[in-house]
């Protein structure tokens, strides 16, 4: 089966639509700001990559909110009507990592309980399933997406992840130590550290013999994860996991297709180090172009991978994959390695998406595509 991208949507600091996120990117923008959503004086950082007004600052409300925009616009970007998505055998496919889980002391809160809401306010009668691995959960939910289109399960998918600020992620982060003090410029020989962010990105698979106009021309040719533990919060520092992730991603494709890695790119210390290694030894003979949006976006949690997912897409469409935002001078673990610094590069190939998250889960999606935009 060839799975396709029929749509994407996306809500990030960088914009609303894909053009605006492409423009933003290419031109070395970045989205991180002070964070004025809720009190950040106790914080290790004040920056994040915060969506700014008019959306709530309740935490249920602003991962509806932005749910919703982001499945509207996928929806609408696929040329697919309601009744369309009502009458086949659909299904919406949602990743979080903490979501608003924490926003509300006094009672329980479900990950997925706001979903309902985004579907009946969407006027979209179909099933649905959250997914929860960390900062792999975007990731994850597109390549459950694609299982489900594979196995015949169902005809229409919409996929993707969703994830806020709040001031409880950032104080976690901050004991942590995990943040910047100033901003995430991932693989660079300054400061490390990650600089926190939110959003939202869905895209719509379909089996492309089942659709009237593939416009994009795009599609998920390998997906795959797997699973360290070696510890709650450190990353296996040799990447054994994480060079099996690629392998299995790429499979019979072959990784000497790949000429676009869209890194995890956290910014700490042992993420750019695991990954330096990672990439070193998986493709010591071919030097595929490499960055990381989070010097952008932020790192969005649950989101990331489904908006980095979006990044690889574009960076497939317009041919260049988009710089690391903010990195003038690579930390020496990178010498030799083909890391894209403050403008983008010209690249053919396959383009593949990799997530690491806390727990030592690790996704990754590879898509093709041959259109120009
Ligand atoms: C969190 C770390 C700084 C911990 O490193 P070390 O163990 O060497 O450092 P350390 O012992 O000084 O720990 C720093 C502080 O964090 C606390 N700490 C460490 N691990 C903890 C845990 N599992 N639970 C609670 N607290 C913990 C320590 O007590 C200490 O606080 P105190 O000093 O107060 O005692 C490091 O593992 C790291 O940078 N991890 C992130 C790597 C990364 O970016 N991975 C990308 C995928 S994860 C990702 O993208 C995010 C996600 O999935 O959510």
């Amino acid at each position: 089966m060839n799975i396709s991208i029929s749509g994407m949507g996306v809500i990030t600091c960088l914009g609303n639509t894909t053009e605006q996120i492409w423009d933003a990117l290419s031109h070395n923008k970045s989205g991180i700001q002070e964070v004025d959503l809720y009190d950040v004086s106790e914080a290790r950082s004040k920056m994040a990559g915060q969506i700014k007004e008019p959306y709530s600052k309740d935490g249920y409300n602003r991962m509806k909110e932005f749910s919703k925009i982001a499945i509207y616009n996928a929806i609408q970007d696929a040329g697919l009507t309601k009744k369309e998505i009502n009458e086949n055998k659909s299904i919406l496919v949602i990743g979080t990592s903490l979501g608003h889980m924490f926003q509300n002391d006094s009672k329980a809160v479900m990950l997925d309980d706001y979903v309902p809401e985004v579907l009946k306010e969407l006027d979209l009668k179909i099933p649905y399933i959250s997914v929860s691995t960390a900062c792999s959960s975007g990731t994850d939910a597109i390549s459950m997406g694609a299982d489900f289109l594979e196995f015949n399960e169902f005809e229409i998918v919409i996929c993707g992840g969703v994830d806020v600020l709040d001031i409880y992620k950032t104080m976690g982060h901050s004991s942590l130590q995990t943040l910047a003090p100033s901003q995430c410029i991932p693989f660079s020989h300054m400061e490390h550290g990650t600089t926190l962010g939110e959003g939202a990105a869905f895209i719509v698979l379909q089996d492309k013999k089942h659709m009237t106009h593939d416009k994009y021309g795009i599609q998920l040719i390998g997906r795959s994860n797997t699973t360290d533990t070696i510890s709650v919060t450190n990353p296996d520092i040799n990447g054994t996991g994480a060079i099996r992730l690629i392998q299995q991603t790429c499979g019979e494709t072959g990784i000497e297709s790949i000429g676009y890695i869209n890194a995890h790119g956290s910014g700490t210390d042992t993420n750019d180090k695991m990954e330096s290694n990672v990439y070193k030894q998986a493709f010591c003979n071919t030097k595929p172009c490499i960055s990381s949006t989070k010097g952008a976006f932020g790192h969005t949690l649950g989101a990331t991978g489904a908006i980095e997912a979006v990044v690889v897409i574009l960076s497939l469409l317009y041919k260049e994959a988009p710089p690391n935002v903010g990195c003038e001078i690579p930390s020496k673990e990178w010498d030799g390695e083909n890391l894209v610094l403050n403008q983008s590069k010209k690249y053919t190939g396959n383009g593949i998406s990799v997530t690491y998250g806390f727990g030592g889960t690790n996704a990754a999606l590879l898509f093709q595509g041959d259109k120009c935009l």
